[in-house]
């Protein structure tokens, strides 16, 4: 078995004119925290989307435990997205028509589970990330604190393999995405949750084991913790 549960090799993505990556590789560890930083506009998010199978590159590899990832087609990798990925991204994206907790046993419904075993699943999650008391605020009612700690839970209900979170604390202050961090990675941590996290604030960045630094569409590891 690989030390990489994820890798992308020489990957190169365009939209339009614009050449978001030009032979970005990148290996991740299993059980790793992995931090992406980069300037603006550098290809952080692409490569994200890349390694989740969201976009696929124009040329290029992503593998994930062994399966090449860009060439499944849609419905493979939709699966795989819905079965081993968890996602959180700036803004939470919740229903806002949902309760807390209907948002976060949405994806064990969405994966045909029953109703009851999907609650039961979903509850203790709100628990654990100190939102028992808002299991049944609608969404939309929530803090932006809250509402990214409803879509951690929402993220990690199904545990998946791999948590990609592209600027999680974005939206948030200080104070309030130190709180969601560390929630983050001690919940990774329990798991054994592989994390590959986008971010351009250093202190998001601490949280992490390794750094990778996207320029120009490249990606370089620091010569510390280079990739053996
Ligand atoms: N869906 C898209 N359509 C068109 N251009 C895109 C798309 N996604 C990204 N780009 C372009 O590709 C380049 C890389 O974008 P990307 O979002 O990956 O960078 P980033 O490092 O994540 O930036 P930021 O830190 O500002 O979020 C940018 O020039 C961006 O405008």
């Amino acid at each position: 078995m690989s030390e990489f549960i994820l890798e992308a090799r020489d990957v190169h993505r365009a939209f339009g004119q614009t050449q978001a990556l030009r032979g970005a590789s990148v290996a991740v560890r299993r059980g790793e925290i992995l931090s992406i930083m980069g300037p603006s506009g550098s290809g952080k998010s692409t490569l994200l989307h890349c390694l989740a199978g969201i976009y696929t590159p124009n040329q290029g590899e992503v593998w994930f435990d062994g399966t090449r990832v860009d060439t499944l087609g849609e419905t493979k990798r939709t699966e795989l997205r819905r079965d081993a990925f968890g996602f959180v991204f700036q803004f939470g994206q919740l229903v806002p028509e949902l309760t807390a907790l209907d948002n976060v046993a949405l994806p064990l419904l969405l994966a045909k589970q029953p109703r009851r075993q999907a609650y039961a699943q979903a509850a203790p999650w709100l628990e654990r990330l100190g939102l028992e008391e808002h299991g049944d605020h609608r969404s939309g009612e929530l803090s932006g604190g809250q509402a990214q700690r409803v879509a951690l839970a929402r993220a990690l209900v199904h545990k998946p393999r791999v948590l990609f979170a592209d600027e999680p604390t974005g939206a948030l202050d200080t104070l309030t995405g130190e709180t969601v961090m560390n929630l983050l990675v001690t919940a990774a941590r329990e798991e054994g949750t592989t994390v590959v996290l986008v971010t351009h604030d250093v202190r998001v960045a601490a949280y992490a084991d390794r750094e990778v630094v996207v320029r120009d569409g490249r990606a370089v590891t620091t010569p510390s913790s280079a990739v053996a």
